[in-house]
């Protein structure tokens, strides 16, 4: 300790002791002291302002006026603790501030070091552990000088491994799928207008189409997929099936378009099922790479499972393995099932062109591309990842595959760029009205203001009952939103968006399917392809800005031949720009159109506020120009006699 300061710090406690007050003079010692004390040789002015500051305590302390002769020891041992208190703080402020330095550096290094691999200057091991790549870098001596160049580490060589979190760590393993018979089979009755289906209209277009099949029988199934097909309840071949079966059967690609719930995934898996088992596919088994000979490709989570799901069921008790690969899942897991053996891999596109971006899948055999929600898949949120996906190295060119597409509408533009991914000669397939509405859902439009939307939607709650409801909104926000309110009025209730975790999603679609929660709020994210049994209801509480989200949506309900019902508030302020493909979508399933709507509609004519979406009324292949002419009624623009009599087959 600093002889001194202790004595400073004595005189003062002296002067404390006997009771006397600092004269005029003595501030000017103690400031000469101090001065002395400054000039000393290594005390920092850091030390010297701890000094200083336990100068000012005793000077506190002084106020006190404790008398030396009863306390002067305490004093004196309190004065060398303050200072070892000093000692310590400055010691340990340097260590920290040279961690920080370090800690500084090495993040400094670490980012260089990963700019350098990222354009290749480096050469980097990359290895995938769980969630994150792991890059080892061997830093060598003209890579420190190049990070950095007033480094006195010049000659050191550091081998450094970075954890490069690849978004946030995923840990969310599904629960496994069913192994049992009866829960894989599980299916519901089809409805009392399933054969109503037989009196749609079916437009074939496209040179040479095969004949289309009545029955299963006359598909050619074999044994065990025929058991499968009867095992799930299917009877009678819907008419997508119908006619879709025997054109992926023989080889040829495939645009096809019908309406929701009539059965378009069967369509496509059968007949590539029955391709696996006539061409004797080998059975899946492990191996570092997989090679599938067919992928299916999805715009979300729940209906890629569902896929893989149906996919499943029908290659049940056969060699072939259909695997699933989609986002919010532990990417470890999802890796070692593909690994375990993949014939059909079904995905999301970001998922698949990461696992094949991963080396993880080839492409040499693939012979199927099939793309659900086709329009969706090649619209401006996809396109380019599908172009992504047929790019890939390996893919087969669309010579050389075969290309299915299936949904339930096709706007012309789509159409025409979804020939990109198509052989020359693909048939265009359509069962009714190209995006035209499904008859069995009976659509009510009704009025509002967005104030009193909630009022209204929670009268037609409590009129229901606990019939299965799915209730769309436009934002993640109003979905958890309007799932609180109907909470709070004790309607149980839960919601599905983009923003909840996986797990979330997966247990509210589970909650909804046992009818735990009967009402569903959901954004667009339910929007498509979601086959949930006893829909009995659609609320749109906001209307979608596009009429095939419209479509979609209200296809959850009346599915197979059930009926359904949809009830949709319209705000004449945001959603007079749907106003006349809402007209078009309502008479074009023979629904009333209200007089107000009519009028909003005619009104909204050739206002920039009107929808170009309505052109979903291609009634035929665009090939042949397309048929969208806007003041027809959607039935008339079925294809005319004189046209069928050339390259249109007729049910
Ligand atoms: N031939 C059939 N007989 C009985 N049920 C069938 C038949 N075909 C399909 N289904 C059932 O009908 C329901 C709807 O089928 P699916 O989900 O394939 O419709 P979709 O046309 O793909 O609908 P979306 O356009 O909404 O995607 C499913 O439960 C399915 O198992």
């Amino acid at each position: 300790m600093d002889v001194t300061k202790r004595k400073a710090a004595s005189d003062l406690s002296v002067k404390g002791n006997t009771g006397a007050r600092l004269t005029e003079t003595e501030p000017k010692e103690l400031e000469t002291q101090a001065k002395q004390k400054r000039q000393r040789p290594g005390v920092t002015s850091e030390a010297w302002r701890v000094e200083e500051a336990g100068e000012v305590h005793e000077e506190e302390e002084e106020a006190s006026e404790i008398p030396l002769n009863q306390f002067g020891k305490i004093v004196k041992a309190k004065e060398e603790v303050v200072v070892a208190s000093v000692v310590v703080v400055v010691a340990f402020a340097v260590v920290s501030v040279m961690v920080v330095m370090m800690r500084v550096g090495e993040k400094a290094l670490e980012e260089e070091v990963m700019k350098m691999v990222l354009i290749r200057e480096v050469k980097a091991e990359e290895e995938v552990v769980e969630d994150s790549v792991v890059v080892s870098v061997m830093v060598s001596e003209a890579g420190m000088r190049k990070c950095f160049p007033k480094s006195q580490t010049k000659t050191r060589q550091i081998k450094k491994q970075v954890k490069v979190q690849v978004g946030p760590k995923v840990v969310y393993v599904p629960p496994p799928p069913p192994e049992e018979e009866s829960s894989i089979f599980s299916h519901y009755a089809t409805g009392i207008n399933f054969d109503k289906y037989d009196d749609i209209l079916v437009d074939v277009s496209g040179s040479n189409p095969p004949k289309a099949i009545m029955t299963f029988d006359e598909a050619g199934l074999c044994e065990s997929l025929r058991k499968n097909v009867t095992k799930s309840g299917y009877v009678k071949p819907t008419p997508v099936q119908k006619h879709g079966i025997p054109i992926i059967s023989a080889g040829r690609d495939l645009m096809a378009c019908a309406q929701t719930g009539s059965g378009k995934t069967a369509a496509f898996l059968l007949p590539i099922l029955q391709r696996f088992m006539a061409d004797g596919v080998a059975a899946s088994k492990f191996s570092e790479v997989q090679e599938p000979e067919a992928i299916i490709v999805a715009p979300t989570r729940e209906l890629i499972n569902q896929i893989y799901l149906e996919a499943r069921k029908f290659a049940y008790g056969t060699c072939v393995r259909p695997v699933v690969v989609y986002g919010g899942i532990n990417t470890g897991y999802t890796i070692r099932e593909v690994l375990k053996g993949c014939n059909i891999l079904c995905g999301t596109p970001g998922r698949l062109l990461d696992i094949i971006g991963r080396g993880k899948v080839g492409l040499s055999k693939l012979r199927y591309l099939v793309l659900d929600e086709a329009d969706r898949m090649l619209d401006m949120g996809f396109e380019p990842d599908m172009r992504k996906l047929v790019g890939s190295p390996g893919m087969p060119a669309k010579e050389d595959r075969q290309t299915l597409m299936f949904s339930a509408t096709y706007p012309e533009d789509i159409q025409r760029m979804a020939a990109d991914f198509l052989k020359v000669d693909y048939i265009f397939l359509a069962v009714g009205v190209v995006g035209g509405a499904c008859s069995d859902v009976e659509q009510k439009i009704v009025q509002v203001d967005q104030y009193s939307k909630r009022e209204q939607l929670l009268e037609l709650l409590r009129s229901t009952g606990n019939e299965r409801t799915m209730v769309f909104v436009e934002t993640k926000r109003s979905a958890d939103f309007i799932a609180t309110f109907l909470c709070q009025e004790k309607i149980s209730t839960t919601s599905i968006h983009g923003d909840r975790e996986q797990r979330e999603r997966e247990k509210a679609l589970s909650d909804f399917r046992t009818g735990q929660c009967p009402v569903l709020v959901a954004t667009s994210v339910a929007a498509r392809g979601l086959d949930i049994e006893h829909v009995q209801h659609v609320v749109n509480f906001d209307l979608p800005s596009s009429i095939d989200e419209y479509v979609h949506r209200i296809g959850r309900t009346g599915r197979c031949g059930n009926i359904g019902r949809a009830v949709s508030f319209f705000n004449p302020d945001s959603d007079t720009p749907l106003a006349r493909s809402l007209v078009k979508v309502l008479s074009g399933a023979q629904q009333e159109v209200p007089k107000w709507l009519e009028e909003i509609a005619f009104s909204a004519h050739g206002t920039t506020g009107f929808n170009p979406r309505g052109k979903v009324f291609a009634s035929t292949d665009t090939r042949r120009g397309g048929s969208f002419k806007t003041d027809e009624p959607a039935q008339a623009s079925a294809p005319t006699p004189a046209a069928a009599a050339d390259d249109e087959e007729w049910e």
